[in-house]
């Protein structure tokens, strides 16, 4: 199915996950990697995983059953308990409310799916294959990861908004700026890409370009 790909800000927003197993596990982490700082769980049982999360103060859990009030102020909710009814009672009553709602079961029509995610600082690939096929997902994210994991992309990200931010400041030309961060872009992707020594200030050569045409 056609998606939409949209980079959810959760620092700061409620964010709810229904369910307590490997799944919600799976949810929880990556909801966390993904900023989330109010993260709660209500299930009737938790992975040692959770209990460990919660214990580090990363996110609170809630050994009850579900109810139709704990969706009050969420801003977002992932349905992942083992009883389709009830993922799908979640998913009406979420949606009818307007949240952002994600059924793991498949149960009822999510607003937003997850995707198979790489990171490397602020910099985030992200791999959706349609809904039905969440194994191609892993397999493309373990590709990306052998790709593009290797550490120097945060730099790569961060150095760029230095840039951007002084050229915003210093030069009044919209398309002298873009060309310059464009040129650094390139020189700064491959640095990160070839996993090479030389510091990411210094002048490359062509090498370097060679490289870029090559991949
Ligand atoms: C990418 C990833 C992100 C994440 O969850 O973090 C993710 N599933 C992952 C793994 C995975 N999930 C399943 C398997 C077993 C193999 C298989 O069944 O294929 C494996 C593989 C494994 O475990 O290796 C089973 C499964 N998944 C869903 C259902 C219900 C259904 O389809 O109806 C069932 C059947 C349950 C049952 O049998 O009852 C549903 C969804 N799973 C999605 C995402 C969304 C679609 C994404 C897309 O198509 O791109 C969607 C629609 C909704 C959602 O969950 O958001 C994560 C990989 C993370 C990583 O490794 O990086
Ligand atoms: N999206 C995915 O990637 C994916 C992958 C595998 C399975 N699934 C689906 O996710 C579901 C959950 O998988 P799991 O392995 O974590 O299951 P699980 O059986 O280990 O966990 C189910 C959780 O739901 C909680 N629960 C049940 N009834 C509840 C209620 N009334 N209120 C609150 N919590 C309640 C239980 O306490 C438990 O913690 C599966 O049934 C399957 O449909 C999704």
């Amino acid at each position: 199915m056609t998606a939409y790909p949209a980079m959810l800000r959760l620092s700061g927003r409620r964010c709810l996950i229904v369910g307590g197993g490997p799944v919600a596990q799976r949810k929880a982490d990556g909801l966390l990697a993904g900023g989330a700082d109010r993260l709660e769980l209500v299930g009737l049982s938790f992975t040692p995983g959770l209990l460990e999360l919660a214990r580090q103060g990363r996110l609170q859990l809630h050994a009850r059953e579900y109810r139709s009030s704990d969706l009050d102020g969420a801003f977002l909710v992932v349905a992942a308990t083992d009883d389709p009814a009830l993922n799908a009672r979640i998913g009406r009553e979420a949606e009818r409310q307007g949240r952002l709602f994600n059924d793991a079961s498949g149960s009822w029509p999510s607003s937003f799916e997850t995707a198979a995610a790489v990171r490397d600082g602020a910099v985030l690939l992200a791999v959706h294959a349609g809904g039905e096929a969440p194994a191609l997902a892993a397999v493309l994210r373990s590709e990306l990861e052998r790709r593009y994991g290797g550490g120097r992309y945060a730099e790569a990200a961060r150095r760029m908004g230095e840039l951007r931010r002084r050229l915003l400041e210093q030069e009044p030309d919209a398309d002298v700026r873009r060309e310059r961060l464009r040129r650094e872009a390139v020189r700064l992707s491959a640095w990160a890409a070839d996993g090479r020594e030389e510091a990411p200030g210094a002048k490359r050569t062509e090498g370097k370009d060679d490289r870029q045409q090559s991949t």
